[in-house]
């Protein structure tokens, strides 16, 4: 595979790097890499490897392009809202380097079609946002023996290794078991920063240029952690892989894909509509609330932040951490075992955490809001904030 003249100058500033060379952009001309997101992490990765002119990306993400995913998904427009996130990328890189080959696939990667698809590819990324993919991934490239460039985003830190690479420990010989579901937060529970999935998607693209250009000091078998707030980086050891991994260990229990919803304890009722831990007479719809004209209180378990973007009329702020922890006023806490409380939160998952520990931890009898907030500006106010 040789370069063209127009590829020499266009590659120029890394072609000379000592680490590159003509050979070494050959390698990437002739690899092809498959990114798991086409959000926040993905858009950083797919521009970096599509500039540093790697010959083939493949790009999977079943989902459309929302507002909230703006300030930080930069390679998607407020033209493209609405539209589809592969589409969107793949029109960027044909903008930025129309020698690169997109290959789309506008699905959810499941067990069904992780196999047929990561088979054709080089190396996978990771960027994606929830756990059954991240356990679906490592489980595929193991099987498929690709090496897996994993990272991760939330809040003002990110982390990021390279699984299965060389030897090396999987995702699986590290987390050998999915956190409990109502611990994990994603990017809309608990927010991001652009800045940060920016450092931690183009350090994902660093790996993989490594990986491809057969580089000694690969990030594997080590985490890198980053710290945004304090602008610190560290990197711990992980431990070897794992003999017994059920995976990769010597004697496998998992040999084809299996079912990773049900591995992370995900109910497939509670795919669309997130947690469901409460009976029926510890809920009410928004509609109900609407027309509840007693007297009551109405617990926000939101955070202050969140609190201060919107709120529904007289509600009071216990941001669900403080809940958890008791750390409620005594004379609110006398208040609401007198009268009929109400806990409401964006979406109705920390609702019904809260309403939970309040009944069976504190004796308040509370009731949750079924949907949160959004279920509000969907069915009761449509000019109340969504976020
Ligand atoms: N199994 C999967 N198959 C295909 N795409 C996936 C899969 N799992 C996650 N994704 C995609 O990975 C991307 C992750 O992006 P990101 O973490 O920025 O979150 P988001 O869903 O875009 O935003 P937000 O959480 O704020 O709504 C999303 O576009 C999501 O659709």
């Amino acid at each position: 595979m040789e370069l063209t003249n127009r590829e020499i100058a266009r590659y120029s500033r890394q072609i000379i790097l000592p680490g590159i060379g003509v050979k070494g952009q050959k390698r990437l001309k002739a690899s092809s890499v498959l990114i798991v997101g086409a959000g926040g992490l993905g858009c950083p990765v797919s521009s970096n490897l599509a500039g540093a002119g790697i010959g083939t990306l493949g790009i999977i993400d079943y989902d459309n392009i929302e507002i909230t995913n703006l300030h930080r998904q930069l390679l998607h427009s407020e033209s493209s809202i609405g539209k589809s996130k592969v589409e969107s990328i793949k029109n960027f890189i044909a903008n930025l380097n129309s020698d690169v080959k997109v290959q789309t696939h506008q699905v959810l990667l499941n067990s069904k079609n992780a196999l047929e698809i990561i088979t054709k590819y080089d190396l996978v990324v990771d960027a994606s946002d929830n756990v059954a993919t991240r356990y679906l991934l490592n489980d595929a490239c193991v099987l498929e023996n690709k090496t897996l460039i994993s990272g991760s985003a939330l809040q003002m830190e990110g982390q990021m290794t390279v699984y299965n690479y060389k030897n090396g420990p999987c995702y699986r010989c590290i987390f050998p078991k999915p956190p409990p579901p109502e611990t994990v937060q994603n990017c809309g529970d608990g927010g991001v920063l652009g800045a940060i999935t920016g450092v931690i998607g183009s350090l994902q693209s660093m790996e993989v240029i490594k990986v491809i250009l057969d580089h000694d000091d690969v990030l594997a078998g080590k985490l890198l952690l980053y710290d945004g707030a304090s602008c610190s980086f560290r990197t711990i050891k992980l431990r070897n892989k794992r003999q017994d991994c059920d995976v990769c260990g010597v004697t496998p229990n998992i040999t084809k894909l299996i079912d990773y919803e049900q591995f992370c304890g995900m109910a497939a009722s509670d795919k669309d509509s997130g947690l469901n831990i409460l009976e029926s007479n510890e809920r009410v719809t928004v509609e109900d609330y609407r027309n509840y004209n007693k007297d009551h209180l109405l617990i926000d378990v939101r955070s202050a932040n969140e609190f201060e973007i919107c709120k529904l009329n007289n509600a009071i702020n216990i941001p669900i951490k403080r809940l958890l922890a008791d750390k409620i006023d005594n004379d609110l806490k006398e208040e609401m075992k007198e009268k009929s409380v109400f806990v409401v939160c964006r979406r109705g998952n920390d609702s019904q955490l809260a309403v939970r520990h309040l009944n069976e931890k504190l004796g308040i009898r509370s009731k949750d809001l079924i949907g949160g907030l959004h279920s509000w500006t969907h069915t009761i106010d449509k000019d109340f904030p969504i976020y």
